[in-house]
């Protein structure tokens, strides 16, 4: 059967004043709908890079990248913007709640770049509040949740229009160590009971725990996939 993602040849170079860098070499990966995959590496190694290509932040030098059906790396820019807006959530370290908003508000973000109605908009985001199991603090505004909840109510925005995939990077590499259990918890459930795909980009040995598979890179390069251990 096919992947649900397949990267193939995929190659990343910055060109510079001082001359060109490569930062990922002829890359080959595969990823199944549903799999919950860490990656890690060394610093440089060209993580973050990877995650940007595979969430359509940014295209590869050479090389293709498919993500379901789609061919994201043949698409215009404003296509690729569209299709990133109905495939892709993103989780980042640092949140990025826009502190004025309430949480529910915070949530509901991506659907108002859609057609929706400010009354399904708010059923939707009630119900991504609830599956991170803060529906109880949907007023609350982000000065007034902890880091961990905080990150949840970036988890319930990524997920509310229902994409297929989650990037996420370094999404508890800000918390303490219960708080990211419960992170991490709560994506493993996203990936085994609802579907997601997801990318982890992390520097915790114990966060890649969590996910199915753990690809290491290094210099640009994939080294051989493993099982967790645990
Ligand atoms: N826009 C750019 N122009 C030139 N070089 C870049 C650019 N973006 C990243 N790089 C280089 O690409 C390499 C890989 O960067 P990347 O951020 O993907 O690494 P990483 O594995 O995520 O690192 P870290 O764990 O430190 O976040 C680095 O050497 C970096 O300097």
């Amino acid at each position: 059967m096919e992947s649900f993602i397949d990267l193939a040849g995929v190659t990343k170079i910055y060109k510079g004043q001082a001359g060109s860098v490569t930062v990922l070499e002829a890359l080959d990966l595969q990823i199944e709908k549903g799999e919950f995959v860490a990656m890690m590496g060394p610093s440089g190694s060209g993580k973050t890079t990877l995650l940007n290509i595979l969430g359509g932040l940014d295209r590869p030098t050479g090389g293709t990248v498919r993500v379901g059906e789609q061919q994201i790396d043949a698409l215009s820019s404003s296509e690729l913007s569209r299709w990133r807006s109905q495939n892709v959530g993103f989780i980042f370290q640092f949140y990025n709640l826009m502190p004025v908003l309430t949480a529910l508000q915070n949530v509901q973000l991506p659907l108002l770049l859609t057609r929706m109605k400010a009354s399904e908009r708010m059923r939707r985001a009630q119900i991504a509040l609830d599956l991170v199991g803060l529906a109880e603090r949907s007023k609350h505004r982000p000065a007034e949740l902890s880091g961990g909840q905080q990150q949840r109510v970036a988890i319930a925005r990524a997920i509310v229009a229902d994409p297929q995939l989650l990037i996420c990077d370094e999404p508890t590499g800000d918390l303490d160590r219960q708080s990211a259990s419960d992170v991490l918890a709560l994506l493993q459930s996203l990936s085994r009971d609802h579907g997601k795909t997801i990318v982890m980009v992390t520097h915790d040995a114990k966060a890649a725990e969590y996910a199915a598979t753990t690809h290491h890179l290094e210099k640009g390069r994939l080294l051989e996939a493993s099982a967790p251990t645990a």
